[in-house]
């Protein structure tokens, strides 16, 4: 893991550097000591210019005629800081922006302060760009309030100000003003209306509480006194009763005043429990206890909403920043234009008299077989016409698939297919080539509607269908795909009809390319596109690549950038790559942490079998690996063999490429490798394909691009900035060439001086070589082999070619191995 780790931070740091020493000398301004020294700078300047400006409100009179003469000595300024001080001031207050010019020099303090405490530069930026809104607003403001005194508005309050009125009058203007002070304290300083409301709330709650208290006391002490008042009634009642009936003292005594103050103490319950049962209707959060009675105090608990945080750290960002956009360092790339492909004469002419002669040919071909027809239907393609045939009730259709060939003969043409039953139709298609052909250009597609309004994540405007129709498919979806196709049956263009829709329709930030060209030829136009658009190892020269041994260390390298993207994913938690994007633009994902916007990578290998002869299972092994599993995070193959057969395309990588693209291929064969079908052998070539994603077989008419069209594309793009260096994958290091090093003398071969000898004779490092002299299995001669690097004898390994001999005789032979056992 912390290989890996080491591995991907590798080339980030390599950048770096890179930039570091391009910046050159610039980088001293970059320093600590650089940025005290301007943090200082500007705050003292700041001081400057506030005592400047002070000094000019006083003097601004007398020193403007002084203003002309900058240079002449003998004319002086009343301004504290002489004619620069008024010049300056003359700029920013007359001039400009009046009395809010100050804040001019508050901002300047300020930035020297951030830069002398390293605040992020981010945060300069901001406060520089609220406070010109304020310089603005408070200058129009004054200007509006202080027509007369124009000094405080400065020319530029005064000029808006006035421009304003004319439009839409004072009043309008006023209103305006407000609205943008309203605008800027919510924006500014997030005020918060929520927050406003419950602190009315709140202070509505405290005065229903006092009221509350008040209430009480008042209740209370009426209650006392009307007991007091009634026991001097009940007093006087009862020396009035006592001098009239002594007899029924006691209990007119005992009553009366146990009557009166229960009857009193319910009133003033009454009352207490009527406003109490009125708060919760209106504030429903606050919570309230009436204590008994009997009790004096009141106590009154209100359950006050917590407040929360709903701003996290990334909503923050997300606020301040705005989405992350990958864009942004080319923001100003431009996407080839539409002119740079060459325009066919398209329109697909469709000859009555072909159609009328095809159709009797089947028809005739079909009774002959004894085949009834009830219905005919003609569609023209670019390059082919399909004839649906509804046949008579009760033909089988294996009948009719069965005699393909004979109805070909018959037909005389080669290329047609048959298609029994059309899925979903019921129908049965022949498929029959035009006389004439009709080109479908790049530009056509390209321009067309579904592709340039395609959603998809990586859009290939693949062809025509046959009823003409622009067919896009979505290589991300695939997620792979296989080509295959006989020598010049149209697979190069192919490869570059794919890559050029990328081009159209992905920015360099969202889509890299790993492009491998065995043939050396097919792809180097895009060497002019490196630093937009490919990926390439460390510390290679070219991106492209054609040698094997690179071709196996890259899709090593890709293996590892695999696995770093699925820990990246892990540790974002989310499933694929769309996903993470996502998560990364909204600024959910920490750089710090090693999280990075992650561009699809795109593996174009152009000969395939080429590869597979020379490094065998040092390809495949690899290709399998990312076949399986690189899907979701956004890792795509695109294979091209011109020999589609089982020992190229093996079961494994079979299995893991669903989507399959066929040219014409030479044998049926063949057909049924790519395809697990017959078709491929029956078609006319020139860009005629058959496409499957699984299901259905899709005949289709491949985009025609030319090479200079490509040229001019790649230039376009290449001529416009780019950025540093080509994508960088992680650096893989090569376990083999470390292993035999350590390989001990005791251990060797019996037959390594043998080995030797004959290496050194033949000047060639090849374990073949020493399989047929030495009559030895490879995996033996491949230990000598071994044990010869180790010695010193042979060079590393280099793919498929023989390794160098390092030791050019018998005699240097003899005394390095003389050395060695001393
Ligand atoms: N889509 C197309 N429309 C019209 N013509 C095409 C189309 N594709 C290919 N051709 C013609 O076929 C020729 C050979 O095409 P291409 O170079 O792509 O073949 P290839 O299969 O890559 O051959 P090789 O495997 O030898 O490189 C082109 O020069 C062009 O004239």
């Amino acid at each position: 893991m912390a290989k890996k780790k080491q591995i991907l931070k590798k080339p980030t740091v390599t950048k770096e550097n890179k930039k570091d020493k391009k910046l050159g000398f610039l980088s001293y301004f970059k320093s600590r000591q650089a940025q005290t020294i301007f943090g200082f700078f500007l705050m003292l300047f700041a001081f400057f210019l506030c005592t400047a400006f002070i000094s000019f409100f006083f003097n601004w009179q007398e020193d403007q005629s002084t203003l002309n003469y900058l240079t002449d000595k003998s004319v002086k300024s009343s301004n504290l800081l002489g004619k620069i001080g008024a010049n300056l001031s003359h700029f920013f207050i007359y001039d400009g922006f009046g009395l809010a010019a100050f804040i001019i020099v508050f901002q300047i303090f300020i930035s020297g302060f951030y830069i002398l405490i390293k605040q992020r530069f981010a945060k300069v930026i901001i406060s520089w760009n609220w406070s010109l809104l304020a310089m603005l607003w408070i200058s129009v403001t004054l200007g509006f309030l202080h027509q007369k005194y124009a000094l405080l508005s400065g020319v530029i309050g005064f000029e808006i100000n006035d421009y304003l009125q004319t439009f839409i009058g004072k009043t309008g203007l006023a209103i305006i003003l407000i609205f943008l002070l309203l605008t800027y304290l919510i924006v500014r300083y997030k005020v918060n209306i929520d927050a406003f409301i419950e602190k009315m709330k709140q202070k509505r709650i405290e005065r229903a509480e006092r009221q509350l208290e008040e209430l009480e006391y008042s209740a209370m002490d009426e209650v006392v006194n009307e007991s007091l008042e009634k026991e001097t009634i009940s007093k006087t009642e009862k020396q009035e009763v006592k001098k009239v009936k002594s007899g029924v003292e006691l209990s007119l005594e005992n009553l009366k005043p146990t009557i009166s103050k229960h009857s009193d103490v319910k009133t003033a319950k009454e009352k207490l429990t009527l406003l109490i049962e009125e708060k919760p209707a209106t504030e429903d959060q606050v919570e309230e206890t009436v204590e008994d009675m009997n009790d004096v105090g009141i106590d009154i608990a209100i359950a006050r909403e917590e407040e929360s945080s709903t701003e996290n750290l990334s909503d923050k960002i997300l606020q301040d920043f705005g989405e992350f956009d990958p864009t942004l360092e080319l923001s100003n790339f431009k996407f080839p234009t539409f002119n740079l492909l060459k325009q066919y004469n398209e329109s697909i002419s469709i000859d009555p008299e072909e159609l009328e002669a095809n159709k009797d040919r089947i028809v005739d071909t079909l009774k002959n077989y004894k085949i009834g027809i009830a219905e005919i239907k003609a569609t023209v393609g670019p390059t082919i016409t399909l004839y649906e045939i509804v046949p008579e009730a009760g033909i089988r259709i294996s009948k009719i698939k069965n005699l393909e060939d004979d109805i070909a003969l018959s037909l005389s043409a080669l290329g047609i297919r048959i298609i029994a039953p059309i899925p979903g139709k019921g129908t049965i298609g022949i498929e029959v080539p035009n006389k004439k052909s009709t080109i479908v250009s790049m530009h056509s597609v390209i321009t067309s509607k579904r592709f340039q309004e395609s959603q998809m994540e990586l859009p290939i405007a693949l062809g025509k269908t046959i009823s003409n129709e622009t067919f896009v498919i979505d290589l991300a979806k695939m997620p792979h795909l296989l080509m295959a196709g006989a020598t010049g049956q149209g697979k190069s263009v192919g490869l570059n009809a794919v890559l050029t829709s990328l081009l159209y329709k992905k920015h360099p930030a969202e889509v890299k390319f790993i492009l491998v060209d065995p043939k050396k030829v097919e792809l180097t136009l895009f060497n002019k596109i490196e630093r937009h658009y490919l990926a390439k190892l460390p510390d290679v020269e070219e991106a492209i690549i054609t040698d094997t041994t690179k071709v196996v260390h890259t899709l090593n390298s890709l293996c590892i950038e695999m696995d770093n993207r699925y820990d990246l994913l892990k540790a974002a938690m989310v499933r694929n790559i769309k996903e993470y994007n996502v998560k990364f633009k909204q600024r959910k994902l920490n750089p710090n942490e090693g999280h990075q916007f992650l561009p699809y990578i795109v593996l174009v290998i152009d000969e395939f079998a080429d590869l597979i002869m020379t490094a065998g299972k040092e390809v495949e092994t690899p290709i399998a690996r990312l076949a399986q599993l690189a899907r979701a995070i956004g890792i795509h193959l695109i294979v091209a063999t011109q020999r589609p057969s089982v020992n190229v395309i093996t079961g494994i990588i079979k299995a893991n490429f669903p989507a399959r693209i066929a040219f014409r291929v030479t044998s049926k064969i063949d057909s049924r490798t790519i395809l697990d079908a017959g078709g491929a052998d029956q078609l006319i070539g020139r860009g005629d394909l058959l496409y499957t994603a699984g299901n259905t077989l899709s005949r289709i008419q491949c985009a025609f691009v030319d090479t200079p069209e490509v040229e001019k594309i790649t230039d376009f793009i290449g001529s416009q900035k780019a950025y540093a260096d080509a994508y960088l994958l992680p650096e893989y290091v090569d376990d083999e060439s470390g292993t035999s090093i350590d390989i001990d003398i005791a251990d060797r071969d019996k037959l390594f001086k043998d080995a030797a000898e004959i290496i050194v004779t033949a000047q060639q490092g090849s374990a073949s070589l020493l399989q047929r002299k030495l009559k030895l299995g490879y995996n033996r001669a491949g230990r000598l082999i071994d044990q010869l690097e180790a010695a010193g004898i042979v060079g590393g390994f280099e793919g498929s070619k023989a390794r160098q001999v390092l030791v050019p005789d018998f005699i240097a032979l003899e005394q390095l191995l003389e050395n060695e056992k001393n």
